[in-house]
């Protein structure tokens, strides 16, 4: 299943910010995300929750966010403050709710695209029947996961692989999106760089993150490059001109009609929809 040019969307960079954090919500309006994420779960301290929920609300009926998608992470069920985060999200209309901590099928709510995070075992082992009940996109929480696996994060992520590939596959199958994890080491750009270009060989989306200095690192590693570029409209303008063609060969590589769908989606990541034919 891919997805198609009427639901693409660019989402190589998902900035997370405290929704209990005034100034950070309105500093985001000037940040080059492609993505905002409004947390009221874990960056958020319970006696906080109640002033985030009323910030995050105020602020997503404000608007003014432009082309970023605007994602509200509310807390999870069984909390004392799902409830009311969902009641908030629905009215609130952000352009999709993350889900914490899901472990099994959507409950399906009206008006709402559901996002879900993949962030413990159990969500691992059953990432296929969640991406199949309705949610849009999994997102890859590592340090919940780390937690549970009582494993580290190392650069490498060889404790996640299994994960994180699980998560790929199972976005894949359902033609959803898949976002990775964070990275945690703020201010280490050849560490999130490396990370950054191990998720988009991973075929993720794009990565979440915790600070503006992370966000042109991975805009950069999800973006195509110029050789990626030029080979992919060098595919379409082949195809253009062969209509009629099954296989061509093209830069000297055999190209089937399966590499036009994948060079179409290279330039529509590079917002050049206009040559994807
Ligand atoms: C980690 C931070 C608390 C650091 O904040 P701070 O000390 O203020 O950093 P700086 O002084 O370097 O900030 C410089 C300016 O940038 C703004 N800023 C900082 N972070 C953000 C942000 N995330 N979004 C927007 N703007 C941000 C500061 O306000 C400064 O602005 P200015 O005043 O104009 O100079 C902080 O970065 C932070 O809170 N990060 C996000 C934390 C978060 O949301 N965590 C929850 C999600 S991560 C997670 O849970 C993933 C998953 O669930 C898992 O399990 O893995
Ligand atoms: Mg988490």
């Amino acid at each position: 299943m891919t997805q198609t040019s009427a639901s693409f969307r660019r989402r190589r960079s998902c900035l997370y910010m405290p929704g209990s954090n005034a100034r950070a919500l309105e500093k985001v309006k000037t940040l080059d995300a492609d993505v905002v994420i409004f947390d009221l779960e874990d960056a958020v301290l319970p006696d906080q929750k109640a002033e985030a929920r009323r910030l995050v609300a105020e602020a997503v009926r404000a608007g003014g966010y432009g082309p970023r998608e605007v994602v509200i992470r509310i807390n999870g069920a069984g909390t004392p403050w799902h409830g009311e985060d969902l009641i908030m999200a629905r009215d609130a209309g952000p352009d999709a709710v993350l889900f914490p901590k899901v472990e099994a099928a959507a409950d399906r709510f009206d008006g709402m695209v559901q996002w879900a995070m993949i962030e413990t075992p159990r969500a691992v082992l059953e990432a296929d029947r969640i991406a199949a009940s309705g949610f849009a996109a999994l997102v890859v929480g590592t340090n919940d996961l780390a937690k549970e696996m009582h494993a580290p994060i190392t650069p490498g992520r060889d404790a996640f692989r299994v994960a994180l590939q699980q998560t790929v596959l199972a976005a894949r199958a359902n033609g959803i999106a898949a976002l990775d994890g964070v990275y945690n080491d703020i201010g280490n750009d050849e560490g999130l760089a490396a990370e950054c270009a191990d998720g988009a060989l991973l075929g993720f989306d794009g990565k979440t993150l915790i600070h503006p200095s992370q966000l042109e690192i991975a805009n950069r590693a999800f973006s195509p490059s110029e050789e990626e570029l030029e080979h992919a409209r060098a595919v379409v303008a082949a195809f253009a001109a062969q209509p009629e063609a099954g296989v061509l060969k093209v830069k000297g590589r055999m190209t089937e009609r399966l590499h036009l769908e994948e060079a179409r989606r290279t330039l529509m990541l590079a917002g050049e929809a206009e040559h994807a034919g």
